[in-house]
């Protein structure tokens, strides 16, 4: 069925009252269901691994559906004129209202409208497919349609592992990626001039989204590998010139002794989803293994460590 979204953007001295007033307003119109949306009132960093797409979002909205029919253009007109008098003169409130036409399964893509294309890295900048963007001479466009995977290249995690990359990594080398997502590491492995590039994850969905991006940016598939499964059965005896992971720090502990099994000697190990309480466990277990630890970048409350074997 066609719908069309009424989408009220707010923001008021008193949210959750304008709020409740806002909703008993659309009832009153009839709207079976308003849909809230508000940004996290704390937002701890960790709640981004949750729900990556309420993450990113910054405003207080409501959302209410109505079908497309013969008697849309005249409720629009209604909705409008209700809330400019009901809202239009108060200092305590602003707001702005949008008209979106659907299909039902466009609900699933809501949150596409929060992002945008976004310079994570000196050269790198990470586009979403449905933007339009115009790169600099020097820059490395990454495309992104991230689909339900993690890594839109907006979080912290995963920007540091990109400048650790564009660092560190040289033409040629190969790179396996432990955690993969939406697959915008191996991209950007690719744009760097890396040879076989290889992809893990324990997500059906994320090697999904990995192959269909790595195709969407036009890498050549003979030399990029992505598998659903564990680590160390995927890669066998193979080794690699750079091992990256952006994992929580949890899990990194638990694959950090598989991972340095998998580097090549004098090889690179780029770790990120490091919060910073746990940086020195990590440390610790690196060096153990036998690593010197060559850089820590920090950006808010995470950290991202480059370490050589
Ligand atoms: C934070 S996301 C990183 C995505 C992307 N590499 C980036 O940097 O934006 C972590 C990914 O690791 C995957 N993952 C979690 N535990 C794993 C494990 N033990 N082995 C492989 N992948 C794992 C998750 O499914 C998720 O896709």
């Amino acid at each position: 069925m066609n719908l069309i979204e009424v989408k009220v953007i707010f923001d008021a001295d008193n949210i959750k009252e304008v709020q409740t007033e806002m909703i008993n307003l659309l009832y009153e119109f009839g709207i079976q269901g308003v849909k809230i949306e508000e940004p996290m009132s704390k937002k701890n960093a960790l709640d981004f691994y949750k729900d990556e797409r309420q993450f990113l979002m910054k405003e207080y909205s409501l959302s209410a559906y109505f079908p497309n029919n013969a008697y849309a253009e005249r409720k629009k007109e209604l909705f409008t004129n209700v809330f400019e008098e009901r809202f239009g003169e108060r200092e305590d409130v602003i707001y702005n209202i949008d008209f979106y036409e659907h299909d039902e399964e466009d609900y699933q893509n809501a949150w596409k409208k929060y992002l945008y294309p976004e310079k994570v890295s000196d050269r790198f900048v990470v586009k979403p497919t449905w933007r339009e963007y115009e790169a600099e001479e020097d820059e490395m466009v990454i495309e992104l349609d991230p689909g339900r995977a993690f890594g839109t290249g907006s979080h912290p995690t995963t920007s540091l592992c990109l400048k650790l990359m564009e660092d560190h990594i040289v033409e040629g080398e190969t790179v396996i990626d432990v955690g993969t997502g939406s697959g915008i590491l191996m991209v950007a492995a690719d744009k760097l001039g890396a040879g076989d590039i290889w992809g893990v994850d324990i997500d059906e969905l994320a090697v999904e989204s990995a192959k269909e991006n790595l195709e969407l940016n036009k890498v050549n598939q003979e030399k990029t590998h992505v598998f659903k499964g564990d680590l160390v059965k995927v890669v066998e005896d193979r080794k690699f010139d750079v091992v990256v992971a952006n994992i929580l720090a949890d899990v990194i502990l638990l694959l950090l002794e598989d991972m340095s099994r998998v580097i090549k000697k004098d090889g690179l190990m780029i770790l990120s989803g490091i919060i910073e309480d746990k940086l020195p466990e990590i440390e610790q277990k690196i060096k153990a293994l036998g690593f010197e630890i060559v850089e820590v970048k920090a950006d808010k409350e995470w950290r991202a460590i480059a370490a050589k074997a």
